[in-house]
């Protein structure tokens, strides 16, 4: 593929995900595996979709120091500039003439000469007078929003909830790379057996305290290694991890996992399970559950039971206390993992995480009557707000009070999350800045003891 077919494949990518809400994994994997892209062009692709995306608000700021106000620019224009100062700023690969070439030309494909000289004279004034300070932003909010890409609502409500500090740390971590980690198949290899494989193959990958199961792969391209093709390992972030550990369940155990596409939990949960027993996995969406299913079959786990259903209405399948653990890992706004999604931060409205309560509110309460005495349930989700965990965990308390808090989960943590910054009387909220993760909460309830 040519530079200008490839830089027009990133243009089309950016403006699905900008104008239809796409996802860009989906879409940039859709790219991938086309077959049109070279191997020598997956990296560069990759990078500049997340990247601009990743950066737009910076990107506008910068631009809008350069462009009149009342000049009426096209969707596909104002893409355009940002893709090319992105790669001018934050890439160092490619010269900036090249770029702006690559740019003009393309505007003058998709459009006319009088578009063409517009990106050049943008592009070429940048490039002369370099992009202007953020110093002069006074207000802190406003600041960290142009600085980090992240909408004003957002961080706001953040320095709300956690102060200036965590949330400002927060927000500069979302906009820089997390390694990516795996999980070992314990059945199938021991994770010192898998760290000798990686190491022997040139990869550099360390054990993870999240989980006697997790691997950071610090460099090296796991898709291709043996070990995950032929399901070795599966890719999941070191908190979603944290789940099946704190669940304690064992072989032999009925558990049910009420939001369980695309299985990376469940399948997690019958490896700590070694295969034997009963995992009742369901998601609301038909099609997301082959996921599930094929996730255990990748991994080789044959107790999953995966069909759709709606968790909050599971009471009409089972009786009350039927399970040893629950799991619900909840539909939640995703603000802990902008930096995988980093459309989260623009398609996300504040009036989504009411919405996003009300129904976590819901599921908990339908699905908990089905744990049994003395069983263990974890409420997670891969977000950072307040209103969908510390704050949702505690109104279900004050409604339901059969129920309490597991206070042993506190105790049963790896060390360093226990006195991590986000512990809370209602569960561990893990910022992403602190371990170089996802952003993510889980908390452990169980039904009270009968005097
Ligand atoms: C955070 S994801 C679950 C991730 C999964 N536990 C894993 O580890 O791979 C939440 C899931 O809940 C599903 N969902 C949303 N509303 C639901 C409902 N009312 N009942 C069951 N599943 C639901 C979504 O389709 C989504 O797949």
């Amino acid at each position: 593929m040519g530079n200008n077919q490839l830089r027009n494949t990133i243009l089309k990518v950016l403006l699905r995900i900008d104008k239809d809400q796409g996802f860009s994994h989906l879409l940039i994997d859709h790219e991938l595996k086309s077959g049109k892209i070279g191997a020598k062009d997956e990296g560069l692709l990759t990078e500049v979709v997340y990247g601009t995306i990743q950066r737009k608000l910076t990107l506008d700021y910068y631009l809008d120091a350069f462009i009149d106000p009342k000049k009426k620019i096209k969707p596909w224009v104002k893409m355009l500039l940002r893709m090319s100062l992105y790669q001018m700023i934050y890439l160092d690969k490619i010269p900036d003439h090249a770029i702006i070439h690559e740019a003009v030309e393309i505007a003058k494909s998709k459009g006319h000469k009088g578009i063409a000289s517009f990106v050049n004279g943008v592009l070429r004034s940048i490039q002369r007078k370099g992009v202007p300070s953020t110093a002069t932003i006074k207000d802190d909010v406003k600041r960290i929003s142009i600085e980090t890409s992240h909408p004003e609502w957002l961080v706001k409500r953040w320095v709300d909830q956690y102060g200036l500090k965590i949330a400002e740390a927060m927000c500069v971590c979302n906009t820089q790379h997390k390694p990516l980690t795996v999980r070992v198949q314990p059945l199938k290899i021991s994770r010192d057996q898998a760290l000798n494989k990686l190491v022997e193959k040139g990869f550099e990958a360390r054990a993870s305290i999240f989980s006697s199961q997790g691997i950071i792969i610090e460099k090296g391209n796991i898709l291709n290694s043996e070990l995950f093709k032929h399901g070795y390992v599966t890719i999941q972030d070191q908190t979603s991890m944290l789940v099946a550990e704190m669940l304690e369940s064992h072989p032999n155990m009925k558990v049910l996992d009420a939001c369980s596409a695309p299985g990376g939990k469940a399948t997690h949960i019958a490896e700590k399970m070694q295969n034997q027993g009963e995992l009742h996995a369901f998601d609301l969406h038909k099609k997301k559950v082959k996921l599930i299913e094929d996730k255990a079959n990748q991994l080789d786990l044959s107790i999953i039971d995966a069909k759709p259903g709606d968790a909050r209405k599971l009471q009409d399948i089972y009786d009350e206390k039927t399970f040893d653990r629950v799991l619900i890992d909840a539909p939640c706004s995703g603000l802990g993992v902008i930096r995988g999604k980093p459309e989260i931060k623009y398609h996300k409205e504040e009036a989504d995480i009411n919405r996003l309560a009300t129904i976590q509110l819901e599921i908990l309460e339908s699905v908990i009557p089905l744990l049994k005495d003395e069983g263990l349930l974890i409420y997670s989700t891969c977000t950072v707000d307040k209103e969908e965990n510390e704050r949702l965990v505690r109104r279900f308390l004050e409604r339901n009070n059969s129920y309490e808090l597991d206070n042993k989960f506190f105790n049963t943590l790896p060390s360093p999350l226990k006195e991590s910054p986000g512990i809370s009387n209602y569960g561990l909220q893990v910022f992403p800045q602190t371990f170089n993760t996802d952003g993510f909460f889980l908390t452990r309830m169980k039904r009270k003891n009968k005097e």
